[in-house]
This record gives structure tokens, sequence and C-alpha cells, in this order.
């Protein structure tokens, strides 16, 4: 019998303010893959992302990791069952210090000792060691770029096996954005599974093995592995209308 997928979302569907944001999303992911979800804004992503972890309530459909149903479960559990999520809009507690923002993602959660946690730390500093600089200050006195590495790094703090990226790279000079890409490949060395939403299709294809596009909260297409993502057919047809 072939194993369940590390997440698999099947047929989800989401109805926001009367409005259908997503319809019969379906997605998997294997272990260790790095895969894009790839659309335009307001196409479904960010949504997508929210109700992989609970954030969202859902019309239809099924969140499964490994095999085991967390559609139900609230998203303290979804994090236990190794789930990371660094939001675009980043969510961070802007007087609190970075220290504290990141450590806050393990409390509560019964899985992760503080030794643990001394691992999961260092492996952050080894991935982004610029954040040591500021690991002291508050949160909302740093800059856009070192935001989105503390929510990078918040959501590696629980010790994932899949993390969701939302537009990790939005934003960001091109100087940050090699760093970020840099700290994306070390993730990925990790053997840590990864999502990345990108409304960028040439940075999706830098950095994902597959993807899967979205518009008006449909998947139209999925790209496999060794098939060119910025010259597939759907892709071309959304982003440049030919
Ligand atoms: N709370 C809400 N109520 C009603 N509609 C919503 C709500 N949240 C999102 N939407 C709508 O759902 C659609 C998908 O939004 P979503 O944020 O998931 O898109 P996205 O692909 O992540 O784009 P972006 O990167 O711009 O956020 C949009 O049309 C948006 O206006």
């Amino acid at each position: 019998m072939s194993q369940a997928p590390l997440l698999e979302i099947e047929d989800i569907t989401v109805t926001l303010d009367k409005a259908t944001v997503l319809e019969d999303v379906s997605i998997r992911i294997e272990p260790g893959e790095t895969v894009a979800l790839i659309g335009r804004n307001g196409a479904g992503k960010t949504t997508t992302f929210r109700t992989v972890m609970g954030q969202t309530s859902i019309q239809n459909g099924s969140i499964r990791v490994r095999g085991t149903d967390l559609t139900d479960q609230p998203s303290r559990s979804r994090i236990q069952h190794g789930i990371g999520f660094a939001p675009e809009d980043r969510r961070l507690f802007t007087t609190l210090t970075v220290e504290d923002n990141i450590q806050m993602s393990t409390w509560g959660s019964d899985s992760i000792s503080d030794e643990e946690f001394q691992t999961r730390r260092e492996q952050i500093l080894d991935i982004f060691p610029e954040m040591e600089e500021f690991l002291d200050r508050p949160a909302g006195q740093l800059s856009g770029g070192e935001q989105k590495m503390v929510t990078v790094g918040r959501a590696l703090a629980s010790d994932p096996d899949i993390v969701l990226l939302d537009e990790p790279f939005e934003g960001l000079a091109p100087s940050v954005r090699e760093r970020f890409r840099e700290g994306v490949e070390r993730i990925k060395d990790l053997g840590i599974s990864i999502v990345v939403a990108e409304s960028n299709v040439r940075h999706a294809g830098e950095i994902a093995d597959r993807g899967y596009v979205i518009e008006r909260g449909e998947i139209v297409t999925s790209i496999d592995e060794g098939e060119p993502i910025v010259d597939n057919t759907e892709i071309k047809r959304i982003f440049e209308g030919s």
C-alpha cells in the first residue's frame, strides 16, 4: 500500500462573506518537496494557506497530514502535526522582541521541550545568521525584510515537516531576496517540505520543483517536476494574456 502524502488538501471549498473564494482545491505534497502555488493577486493563495492552518471555516473538503484528518482541528493541533506558516501579513507581536515572537510559537506545545527549542533556535540562526543582530529588538522596529525573516524563523520554531511561505520574496530588495533564496535552500536541505505562494512566476520557477496554478479560487493546472514553470501555457495565459 502506498503511504499517505505528507500534506493532502482535498476538494476544499471556502466561502467568505457569501463569495466562494476557493472551490474544490486539491493539493498533495510529499516529503522533501518544494511546491509553488502560483496565481495572481486575489486568486486564493492566502486563503488556501489560512484554510490549511484552520484560520477559515471550510464548507467542504478535508486537510490531512500523513493521513490524519485535521479538518476539524484547531490551528495549534495543525502546528503540532508539523505544519509551519509564514503569513504574508507577518502577524508579529510588534512590541515583543524577536526572540519572544519566535519562542511564543512553541508555547502550549507539549511536543517541544526547552532543550529542543534551543536546537531549533540554533537551526534558525544557522539559516538566517543576521537574525542574531536583532533577536533582542522589538519586532515592530525591524525593516520589512527583517520582519519577513522572523516570520520564517517562527514557522521553523515548532519543528515542522512542512512550511507554508506566503509571498516570501515580495517587496524585498534584490540583495535581501537573494539572502532569502539561500535561506529557502537551507530549509530544503533540512528535508523540510515547502509550499510557496507566489504571484511572481520567475521566483516560483527559481525555487520550486513543481507547481499548482490557481485562478479565481480554482486549481487550473499543475506543473510536474521537470516541466518548466515560467513557460507553462496556463501561466502564460494568466500572466501574459497569451
Ligand atoms: N474575509 C474575506 N471576505 C470576503 N472575501 C475575501 C476575504 N478574504 C479574502 N477574500 C477574497 O478572496 C479572494 C482570494 O483572496 P486571497 O487573499 O486568498 O488571494 P491571494 O491569491 O493570496 O492574493 P494576495 O496575494 O493578493 O493576497 C480575493 O478575491 C479576496 O478579495
